[in-house]
């Protein structure tokens, strides 16, 4: 299989739930739309693609675990030999770790997997839902392999999806890197060149216990001994990263016990330089491991995947 399979060929839609399946119930916004709801909201989708749906779970994008981000990995797996593409229905708040999942939990998935949302409901006053879920569907439909985000008419590579407003529209940029492409007027145009193909597989075993947490500069050093135990801590440092002097002890202390602590930093782009000052050559010294520019989201997949 190369590493665009034959266009618009027929997707299965997986619905998970999120705001682009919700209406208001009484009790808050609630996902109650299933995949046929959603699609009865798009009248211009005959002529782009064939779609079937899976009907996984109806969740606010809040309460999904790992066990359900595997089962989505599974449900593209298993359905791979099938469908062309998949498009997953999903809430945007943890969007970004489930992008960043299933591209590790799929290393070179042979068909496109596109996960997309909405800030508002389907249906509701000039929502983005049936704009971005079309635009998910057309990006399925073009062939090209592996996992992307479609939101806003933007292609985001699955390890760069970074959430940055709550409540606007415009709520996601592609960290460290520019757009994978975009869907503009209905056509799919990319702007990076296609990932380099492999052998597709399933990771079968997710270790979920890795501890991320957001150093303040007066964090007490004691605090760190909650961390032992776990297998990974994630430190988001300041700016180009280091451990303040005052928990370097702690932080040793941690490494020494056989945590493995990675580094990266609290800045929304740019990543982390250990090299580059004095504090973060000490904290590489002390065998913290640097996470270069990865977001933290594609960070955490990395490690529960086992590839760092
Ligand atoms: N816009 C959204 O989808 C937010 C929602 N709370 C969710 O993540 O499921």
């Amino acid at each position: 299989m190369g590493n665009n399979v034959n266009s618009a060929g027929k997707i299965l839609l997986i619905a998970t739930g999120g705001t682009i399946a919700c209406r208001e119930t009484g009790h808050g916004l609630t996902p109650v739309l299933d995949g046929e709801g959603l699609l009865r909201e798009l009248p211009e989708l005959s002529g782009v693609c064939g779609v079937e749906v899976l009907d996984l779970m109806q969740r606010d994008s809040t309460d999904i675990t790992a066990d359900d981000r595997m089962q989505m990995a599974r449900a593209v797996w298993e359905n791979r030999g099938a469908y062309d593409g998949f498009v997953i229905a999903h809430g945007t708040d943890t969007l970004a770790c489930t992008a960043a999942l299933l591209h590790h939990l799929l290393p070179h998935i042979d068909r496109p997997v596109v996960v997309t949302g909405s800030m508002l409901p389907m249906g509701a006053e000039g929502s983005d839902a049936p704009g971005n879920l079309l635009d998910a569907l057309r990006v399925a439909a073009d062939g090209r392999c592996g996992v992307y985000a479609v939101l806003r008419g933007s292609i985001l590579r699955g390890t760069n999806v970074l959430k940055v407003h709550s409540t606007a529209l415009d709520a996601f940029v592609s960290a460290n890197e520019p757009p994978a492409g975009r869907v503009a007027d209905g056509n799919v145009i990319w702007d990076a060149p296609a990932p380099v193909e492999g052998t597709p597989r399933l990771v079968q075993r997710l270790e979920p216990h890795v501890f991320v947490l957001r150093l303040t500069p007066d964090l007490p050093p004691s605090f760190f001994s909650v961390l032992h135990g776990f297998p990974s801590v994630i430190i988001e440092t300041f700016g180009g990263g280091g451990i303040p002097a005052h928990m370097e002890q702690a932080v040793r202390a941690l490494i020494a016990d056989g945590t493995r602590v990675f580094l990266t930093t609290q800045c929304v782009e740019g990543g982390v330089h250990l090299h580059k000052y004095e504090v973060g050559r000490r904290a590489e010294a002390m065998g913290a491991v640097s996470l270069g520019m990865r977001t933290v989201e594609d960070a955490l997949a990395a490690i529960m995947c086992g590839e760092l």
